[in-house]
């Protein structure tokens, strides 16, 4: 059981100040759409989501992308995505780096859509496109999606008269405009838990947490779900999984991680395992589990 330390946590620049203005603008730029998506981190669904967004869309149409699914267990991606379908939010699983799944994301967001379009055209309004955009915590992978969408669009359109001015739309597909500009959410830093998962998977900036600690944690955790991953990539003695610092040890010396005098640099090889772990080197990992909610 990881102790609640709220000293231990990093400390970003979401004071007060900052999530207003967020919220604001957010609300600002939902009054133009129709559909919002919500960009989750497939390793983290729950860790990557803001809880006031709820309160935030209301009743707008809205689905949960679930991004970096390259790099998730994907057993455990399917069982987020039924697990958001139970709830009726719509859900799928994408790889914004290699445009997997963005068929299915824009199908979805077109039936989403749909109604709201369809209501404009039985009170005699032209048909027209529906407008979306997207949410998501820091480095979830906004721009990403954005710039995966935009280089497959037919069009970049201007400023729509009549909408706003300095907003612009791209037109992705026959009927969907996305505003160019993701709404950012504040990551939730309340839970402990939440932050540590923020930090492993670089929605925190690296400068602000305490690297030691955090990565004791996820060697921790792995040891805990993913044992057999770091056997693997580290070719260590199973018995030695035992705690963090036995395995930090270990994989610094098979790593030659090592400072004169043959002491070993800690340091370095908690970069190399973190670094590995982002790069997907571990192996497809979910660190948010339908089973500890
Ligand atoms: N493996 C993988 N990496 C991704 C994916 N989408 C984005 N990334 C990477 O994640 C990092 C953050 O992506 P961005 O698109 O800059 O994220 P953002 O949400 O716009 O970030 P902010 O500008 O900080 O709000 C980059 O290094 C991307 O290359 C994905 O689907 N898979």
């Amino acid at each position: 059981m990881i102790e609640e330390n709220k000293n231990d946590m990093p400390t970003i620049n979401w004071f007060p100040g900052h999530m207003a203005k967020a919220r604001r603008l957010i609300q600002d730029n939902l009054k133009l759409v129709d559909v919002v998506v919500e960009l989750l981190d497939a390793r983290i669904p729950l860790s990557s989501a803001n809880p006031m967004l709820a309160d935030l869309i209301v009743d707008k149409p809205h689905m949960i992308a679930l991004n970096k699914a390259d790099l998730a267990d994907q057993i455990a991606t399917k069982e987020w995505i039924h697990y958001f379908n139970q709830k009726n939010i719509p859900a799928v699983a994408i790889d914004s780096m290699t445009g997997k799944g963005m068929k299915l994301l824009l199908k979805t967001i077109d039936e989403l859509a749909k109604e709201k379009v369809n209501k404009l055209v039985s009170k005699g309004v032209n048909a027209r496109s529906a407008r979306v955009m997207i949410l998501g915590i820091p480095n979830v992978g906004k721009s990403s999606l954005i710039n995966r969408l935009a280089g497959a669009a037919i069009a970049k359109t201007a400023d729509k008269p009549g909408v706003t001015r300095a907003k612009q739309w791209i037109k992705i597909g026959k009927n969907l405009d996305l505003l160019d500009t993701p709404g950012v959410l504040w990551p939730k830093f309340e839970d402990m838990q939440v932050g540590l998962k923020l930090a492993f998977t670089g929605a925190i900036n690296d400068e602000v947490y305490d690297m030691e600690k955090v990565m004791n944690i996820f060697l921790e955790t792995m040891i805990q779900y993913y044992p057999e991953r770091l056997i693997e990539r580290y070719k260590l003695q199973s018995d030695l999984l035992k705690n963090s610092s036995e395995v930090l040890q270990a994989i610094a010396r098979k790593r030659g991680c090592l400072l004169k005098g043959g002491i070993i640099d800690e340091e370095k090889a908690r970069r190399i395992i973190l670094n590995e772990f982002r790069n997907g080197k571990l192996g497809l990992i979910t660190l948010d589990r339908i089973n500890s909610i």
